[in-house]
């Protein structure tokens, strides 16, 4: 039998490239498409490249037709909040544009089964509650809002065309894959485990904590932290579903834990045993105080069991990673 093909959009970045890890153990083949605006050709490991923009039709249909997918992993955005915050317009365009193509050229490809990465940031600010699949979505940044947009649009795409997707909110996603063939490399780096490792290596002088006025215990935000490993078996989970035509989901990632930013500072230092610098910032614009994720029905529902999501973990990965994966940039 041939091996049934997998499209992932992002495929050369972060998540992307540790699903195509995962994909390709579980039998599939992973093609990657992926424009390499915040990825990584060396990061595609685990199958072929189509280097290519959502955005280009024509591109995208040379992709279906060659690669005949049965399904697709959207991973493929642009996923910074202050950057969001700054030029929205930049990822209405990319991210919305982006999938509104891929939607499109899937339903004429007869490829009906997507599993869409969404995100916390959809929620919006919503202090001390425990997030789930029916909270509310009252985004707070044009990254969230652009994430919510598609999540309406792959619901109407469904309502008329059939599709059936696993659409999964993600909280923090942190860590690196255990075998250190693959890891999280951002240029700018923006995300604060990989930003702390920055400053334990001494590559960085010090981190900015983004405003200590917030209404946590400590002052700082709080953010739920799950492991990529884990991340990527749910949507092994998720593919299965689709693949046994269960019907359109949504479902919550995350530890269900919560941690502040002085909190995973201290566990760094714990973790890599070195100082790590920091002062107190201005607030960065779009962030919320608390982001904690009930994702009960993703265990109860698709059975997905985290194996990998505590902090120390999380960190320690990304830490043997570092030390030992050359960053793509030769950095
Ligand atoms: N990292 C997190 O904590 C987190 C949390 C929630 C949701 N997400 C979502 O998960 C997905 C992957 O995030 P990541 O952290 O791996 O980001 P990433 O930036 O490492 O990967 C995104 C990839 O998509 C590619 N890409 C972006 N726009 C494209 C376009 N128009 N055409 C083709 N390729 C394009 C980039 O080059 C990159 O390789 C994103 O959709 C993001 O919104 C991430
Ligand atoms: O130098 C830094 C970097 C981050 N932070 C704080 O650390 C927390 C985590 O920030 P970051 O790692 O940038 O993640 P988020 O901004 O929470 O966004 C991530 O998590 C979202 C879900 O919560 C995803 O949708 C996004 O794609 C992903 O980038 C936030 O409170 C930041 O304000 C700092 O204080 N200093």
């Amino acid at each position: 039998m041939t091996q049934r093909t997998i499209l992932v959009t992002g495929g050369a970045g972060y998540i992307g490239s540790h699903a195509c890890k995962a994909i390709q153990r579980a039998g599939y083949t992973p093609v990657t498409f992926d424009n390499l605006e915040t990825g990584w050709a060396e990061m595609v490991k685990f199958g072929p490249f189509e280097q290519g923009e959502l955005r280009d039709r024509v591109q995208l249909d040379e992709v279906f037709a060659r690669w005949k997918p049965t399904a697709v992993m959207h991973f493929a955005a642009l996923s910074q909040i202050g950057e969001a915050t700054r030029d929205p317009g930049k990822y209405w365009s990319a991210n919305v544009g982006g999938a509104v193509t891929l939607l499109q050229t899937m339903v004429d490809h007869g490829c009906l089964n997507l599993v869409f990465s969404s995100t916390c940031a959809t929620y919006g600010d919503k202090d001390g509650v425990l997030l789930d699949e029916d909270t509310p979505q009252h985004p707070i940044n044009a990254y969230g809002a652009s994430k919510r947009a598609i999540e309406d649009m792959i619901a109407d795409f469904g309502q008329s065309f059939g599709l059936n997707s696993v659409i999964f909110r993600y909280f923090n996603v942190a860590g690196a894959d255990p075998e250190a063939e693959i890891g999280e490399f951002h240029i700018p780096e923006t995300h604060l485990i990989p930003i702390l490792l920055e400053v334990a290596s001494g590559e960085r002088e010090k981190v900015t904590i983004f405003g200590a006025d917030y209404p946590t215990p400590d002052g700082t935000c709080i953010r739920d932290y799950v492991h990529v490993s884990d991340l990527v078996e749910a949507h092994l989970l998720g593919l299965a579903w689709l693949e046994a035509s269960k019907g359109s989901r949504v479902f919550c990632l995350g530890s269900s834990q919560g941690f502040s930013v002085h909190e995973v500072i201290a566990k760094a230092q714990e973790v890599t045993g070195l100082p790590i610098r920091s002062e107190i910032g201005p607030r960065r614009g779009g962030d919320a105080a608390k982001l904690v994720c009930g994702s009960a029905a993703a265990t109860r529902v698709l059975g997905w069991q985290p194996k990998r999501s505590t902090l120390a973990l999380m960190i320690e990965d990304a830490w043997r990673v570092r030390q030992s994966v050359r960053h793509p940039a030769g950095a």
